[in-house]
């Protein structure tokens, strides 16, 4: 079943295209006229922030109801220094600012410039040559006009205009008196007005640029993008999928750096501060296509069943344990990470726990913050020469062999995998001949099943009398109850720790666990990888891969998906999902035949579960060819972007 990012087939427009009566500002442009061109005439003044405040507030008035229109347009001009040659100026500024959505389908207007009237209560002086770019033509445009002194200067407006009057939209509709359908887009009151006296059959609040509550609440519909209005209205449209459409939920607090980078693009986003557990979690994935999380949130097949709309999980850490990550690809969800973004931070964390368990710091400073000056050389050494035993050589463990070589320690690491001997490191071939050796044994293997209760009683016993032990992978690599014993004992001489089998949902929750109170322990709340530097890079490293997937199909650096590298393509870009069962290419490609269809590029990669196919058409196909490919057996999801 393909069940998300409906691809928009090449629509025809519906018939007949409706008239569209769209405002200009804040609506066909990102900004107010107005604001702008005070801004632009009072450049230099010390007046500027202050007279521009003023505008801004009386624009806002007028826009929103709160102030009859013809009053806030007066007193707007009254307080505007302008002249004519700052018209050229905003004209040039204006242009860079039309909304990201309406340049996006600039086609759209040069296809239907008949059925496209600008109305605004705005000026034709400014308004004519941003749209003309469109292919609007001036007479599509009905707007004020300004008057001028005899030294150009700006002194009001043609009171003859009826735009320039209270109602003047819905007089100006009445003069225009058009046959067929008419459909207001806008973001203000008098916008609304139009649908109000019974002259348009839709009002689209626009709110890509602003939100108005006062008129959203009269909206027929609100449109977060022009994207949104074609979708609706089945028109040619320059994206696929409305990107406004894509709901992102973001939980466990990543930088807010993600969600900006995700509003962005256009995308819904939901937050929530801490993690949710498994009940709460499937009550919140109903129409979510990204899920974002860290290390707490469990996806489960109970979550997974519950998500109807999910493309894609990002995991805003390294480990994605927490992740089913079989059932996500047999649902077709491709799940990313940040693989090296918080490696750093947890190294350098490493070396100072080992330094200050080395020197027994856990101690001595709650005795001096206790008023006790314990001062002694008991038990304390230098880490110059000391034996430190890497359990776990991936990007974590290999970084900390090499900084902890700059500091003179001498490197043995174990690893199930052959890796790449760095420095003067030592491979050992069992991790029992590493805990035999070394004098500090630090954990950074990933958080696989198999890893649980890797160390143990038994573990802990092969370690050297007084040797210190860190673990910042994962908790359940650990049993606690017998870490406990052997600092217990005496055996080891210390021991750091950053992950637990059982961490907190949030910071409200109270930590529990044998390791409290125990002599020379630092415990730490799972901040290997919370620092500044690290969730930053996390937060636009997730963000870039998944949108990346959604704009282009691209899964490099996917963790559960055959990785493709894609090419760029100004194509259509057919991309199919399937179970990894023997044909399905064969029958795709049939389909292609079948539907005449140029093939530009194809592009297969498998894994045990799934296939991953893209394809690259001409743009030239029949509707009927998207609908054949998604009825193709095996198929998980099916999505075509352009
Ligand atoms: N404390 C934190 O905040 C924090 C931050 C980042 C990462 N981590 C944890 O650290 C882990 C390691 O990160 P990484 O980026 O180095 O991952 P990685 O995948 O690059 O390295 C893990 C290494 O462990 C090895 N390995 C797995 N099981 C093993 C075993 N039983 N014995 C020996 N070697 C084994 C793997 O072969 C691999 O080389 C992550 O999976 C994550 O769980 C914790
Ligand atoms: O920030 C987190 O929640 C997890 C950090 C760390 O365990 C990781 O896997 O990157």
């Amino acid at each position: 079943m393909s069940d998300h990012l409906p691809d928009q087939p090449a629509a025809g427009p519906a018939v007949p295209l409706p008239y569209l009566i769209i405002d200009f500002d804040s609506t066909f442009t990102q900004v107010e006229g107005l604001d702008e061109l005070a801004d632009i005439a009072l450049e230099g003044s010390p007046d500027r922030e202050k007279i521009v405040g003023q505008i801004r507030e009386l624009t806002d008035r007028g826009m929103s109801g709160e102030l009859k229109f013809s009053e806030s347009l007066r007193q707007r001009l009254a307080l505007l220094p302008a002249r004519r040659a700052h018209i050229g100026q905003l004209v040039e500024r204006l242009k860079g600012k039309v909304s990201a959505s309406i340049r996006r389908n600039r086609s759209f207007f040069e296809r239907f410039p008949g059925r496209v009237y600008i109305v605004s209560s705005g000026f034709r002086e400014f308004i004519e040559p941003v749209v003309a770019e469109f292919g609007i033509d001036a007479d599509h445009v009905l707007a004020n006009t300004f008057t001028f002194d005899a030294e150009d200067r700006i002194t009001g407006f043609d009171p003859e205009n009826v735009l320039s009057q209270d109602g003047g939209k819905i007089r100006q509709l009445r003069l225009l008196d058009l046959n067929g359908p008419v459909y207001a887009l806008g973001d203000g009151y008098t916008d609304y007005q139009i649908r109000e006296a019974g002259l348009a059959d839709r009002f689209y609040a626009f709110t890509e640029n602003v939100t108005r509550p006062a008129v959203v609440a009269h909206a027929d519909k609100v449109l977060p993008s022009f994207d949104e209005f074609l979708y609706q209205n089945n028109l040619p449209m320059t994206l696929s999928y409305p990107k406004n459409r894509i709901k992102v939920l973001l939980l466990e607090n990543p930088d807010s750096r993600a969600e900006e980078l995700f509003r962005a693009e256009g995308y819904q986003v939901e937050t929530v501060t801490g993690g949710l557990d498994e009940d709460e979690l499937m009550a919140r994935m109903e129409g979510v296509s990204i899920l974002g999380i860290r290390s707490k949130t469990q996806v489960t097949a109970r979550v997974l069943e519950a998500a109807n709309r999910l493309i894609g999980i990002g995991a805003f850490c390294i480990g994605t344990n927490q992740i089913d990550l079989v059932g996500c690809m047999k649902k077709g969800v491709a799940v990313f990470n940040a693989p090296f973004s918080n490696t750093r931070s947890v190294v350098e964390l490493a070396l100072g726990e080992i330094i200050m368990l080395a020197r027994r710091i856990p101690e001595k400073s709650p005795k001096m913050h206790a008023g006790e000056w314990d001062k002694s050389a008991r038990g304390a050494f230098e880490i110059r020469g000391k034996k430190l035993g890497i359990v776990g050589y991936g990007n974590i463990g290999s970084q900390l062999s090499v900084v902890a070589e700059a500091v003179g320690m001498q490197v043995l690491y174990y690893d199930v995998a052959e890796k790449l001997q760095l420095g003067n490191a030592i491979k050992c071939r069992t991790l029992d001949e590493l805990l035999e050796q070394a004098d500090i044994v630090t954990l950074h293997v990933d958080g696989r099943p198999e890893n649980t209760d890797l160390f143990g009683e038994a573990q802990f016993a092969r370690m050297k009398p007084g040797s210190l032990f860190l673990n910042n992978a994962r908790g359940p690599v650990v049993e606690v109850p017998a870490l406990a014993a052997a600092l217990r004992s005496g055996h080891l001489g210390g021991a750091a720790v950053d992950v637990f089998p059982h961490e907190p949902k949030t910071n409200d929750e109270t930590f529990e666990s044998e390791l409290r109170d125990l002599p020379n322990v630092l415990l730490t709340p799972h901040i290997g990888g919370s620092t500044a530097e690290a969730q930053r890079n996390i937060a636009e490293f997730v963000p870039e891969r998944i949108m990346q997937y959604v704009n282009t199909g691209n899964t490099q650096q996917s963790v559960n998906f055959p990785n493709i590298q894609l090419p760029d393509q100004p194509a259509h870009r057919l991309i199919h999902i399937h179970h990894n069962v023997p044909g399905v290419l064969a029958r795709i490609n049939n389909v292609l035949a079948a539907h005449s269809v140029n093939i530009l590029g194809q592009y297969l990669k498998t894994n045990e579960h799934i296939g991953y196919v893209i394809t690259d058409v001409d743009k030239q196909y029949e509707p009927e060819l998207i609908k054949a490919l998604r009825e193709v057996e095996h198929t998980i999801k099916f999505r075509v972007l352009y």
